[in-house]
């Protein structure tokens, strides 16, 4: 699994056209980067002249290979990328000379974004060799396609088979994925089509690699009045996209991201002349550190659901009193145990067992919970949650792929979610659980995570994300229940610290008193 360790610094090396009224391309993409505290090499593929009258051509003036190369060269005498963001590529001989020259100075591990720009805004065509042979030379050393529904579709009518329907992003994100994208995100803003997303929502379709493997979602964002044409927004969101990567940001987390700070920018466009650009301006300038660069300030996430339908849930309340300790245990003997002692909220995570012990373990499990009036949640096992009448299920990523949510709802069953980075947690949001878990908050033993802990700042970040009640999860122990508590944690839950505890039941209590006080504590401080 890879592991998506946000670094200190983003460089990104821009590549794209010069826009001398200075809305879009390296321009662009210098603002937006620079919003993000990335620093931004910018090596120009070509001048151009873009006049605003609809009635005239734009002119494009590429540079040569000699520049281009010379142009690379020297910012790599500097800091070598941590991404790179192509924009405007007008022919074939750059495309190759980049393609080259990656390979020669060993950067293919460095992520790429590809915005294939054939036109601008104003649909005046930017480039001089079809953008078909372009776009062959680049896919090999490509790691992100962002094209837009026109650019999407002007390449896949070459690729298309006779029954694709290319009406649709997620037809061209397929279309283009066999052809050889690795990940893509078709941008649906040009589209009039509301029929499988919201007509109050931007929609983008994204088919890529997720921490846990192959991911494909919508992503939306509210669909602005915006009464201009608005310029340099799709250069914006690659170089967005692409300074994230640079932080070490999976592809699908860096979409989400950018997704939002973009969205911010244009809650508020700066006017010039006839048009709109985003206003990097409005946004509260990041600093360097990479947790910061991603902590928006926030509107909102975007919205995130899978392919089908945008998801219209909403489960049901755990109820007034605070999730609190919340142990996490493998058999109804711990929940007997533990439930003896006051623990109000518990869940059976039972990897051993399969058919009827499984089913025998989960019934046993919900009787003693009935007994003691506690909420407990069951782990995986949504079917049967339903069938035996279960407070709760907690669900992982993964598992929302699979799981009938409307059948949970139906029964009116909680819904736990974890979720682990950006792009998670904007789906899990969408779902509009009963509470959302956040982790690892630090190292654990128990089982394998590709996610970097996140620490207590992590649980900050998350709870003025989430608006819901916030379960910390992932390496915890009673050291860290007052700060959780500080943090905006509902619930602390925990397998080794209890399970694999001298006295479980002596710690248990222990526990529980100390989440008390912290909690009576962190109430009195915001009371104050
Ligand atoms: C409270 C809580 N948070 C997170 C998890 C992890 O659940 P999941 O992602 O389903 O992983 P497994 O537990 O199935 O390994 C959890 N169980 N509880
Ligand atoms: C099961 C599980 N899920 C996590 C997540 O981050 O989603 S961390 C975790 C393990 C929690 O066990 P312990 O308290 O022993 O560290
Ligand atoms: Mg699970």
């Amino acid at each position: 699994m890879t592991q998506y360790t946000p670094e200190q610094s983003s460089v990104v090396l821009a590549i794209g056209g010069i826009d001398p009224a200075g809305f879009s391309g390296l321009q662009a993409d210098i603002k937006a980067l620079h919003s993000i505290g990335a620093h931004c090499y910018t090596v120009p593929t070509a001048m151009t002249a873009q006049p605003a009258q609809a009635g005239e051509p734009a002119q494009v003036y590429p540079v040569s290979t000699e520049e281009f190369v010379a142009q690379l060269n020297a910012c790599l005498s500097h800091e070598r990328p941590s991404a790179i963001k192509v924009g405007l590529m007008p022919n074939q001989g750059l495309a190759i000379a980049l393609k080259n020259w990656i390979g020669e100075h060993n950067l293919t591990e460095i992520p790429v974004v590809y915005d294939p720009v054939f036109a601008n805004t104003l649909n005046k065509s930017l480039l001089v060799d079809p953008p078909q042979v372009i776009v062959e030379r680049l896919l090999p050393i490509t790691t992100l396609m962002t094209p837009n529904l026109l650019e999407a579709a002007l390449w896949s009518e070459q690729i298309a088979t006779e029954d694709a329907d290319l009406s649709k992003p997620e037809t061209f994100a397929r279309q283009w994925r066999k052809a050889g994208a690795q990940q893509i995100l078709v941008k649906g803003g040009h589209s009039d089509d509301s029929s499988s997303t919201d007509s109050n929502m931007v929609s983008d379709y994204f088919i890529g690699l997720g921490t846990g493997g192959p991911q494909a979602f919508w992503v939306s964002t509210p669909k602005l009045p915006l009464n201009q044409p608005c310029r340099g927004t799709g250069c914006s969101l690659a170089s967005l996209i692409a300074g994230m990567m640079g932080f070490g940001y999976s592809a699908a987390d860096a979409v989400v991201i950018a997704k939002q700070r973009l969205q911010e920018a244009l809650f508020a466009p700066l006017s010039f002349g006839e048009f709109l650009k985003p206003n990097f301006q409005a946004i509260k300038p990041a600093t360097i550190s990479s947790t910061e660069a991603a902590q928006i300030p926030l509107e909102k996430l975007p919205s995130v659901h899978f392919p089908s339908q945008p998801y219209h849930f909403n489960f049901p309340s755990c109820g007034d009193s605070p999730l609190g300790l919340y142990p996490v245990v493998d058999s109804a003997e711990w929940i007997e145990r533990l439930l003896s002692l006051g623990v109000t909220t518990i869940q059976l995570r039972a990897k051993n067992l399969k058919g009827e012990a499984l089913e025998r373990e989960i019934q046993s499990a919900i009787a003693i919970a009935e007994r003691f009036n506690t909420r407990l949640f069951i782990n995986d096992y949504w079917e049967l949650a339903i069938k035996h009448g279960a407070y709760g299920v907690h669900l992982g990523y993964e598992d929302l792929q699979t799981a009938d949510l409307h059948q949970l709802e139906k029964h009116q069953l909680r819904l736990g979610l974890s979720t682990h980075c950006h792009y998670e947690l904007a789906h899990a949001l969408s779902v509009k659980p009963s509470y959302v878990a956040s982790g690892p908050v630090f190292h654990t033993n128990t089982k394998d995570m590709p996610w970097r802990p996140q620490g207590i700042d992590g649980v900050s970040y998350w709870r003025k994300l989430v608006d819901c009640p916030l379960v910390a999860i992932g390496g915890l122990n009673e050291s860290h229940f007052k700060a959780l508590c500080e943090a905006g944690a509902d619930g602390i839950a925990m397998i080794t610290a209890i399970t694999h505890a001298k006295d479980a039941e002596g710690t248990t209590q222990r526990f529980m008193d100390i989440i008390k006080s912290a909690v009576n504590e962190t109430y009195d401080q915001k009371t104050l």
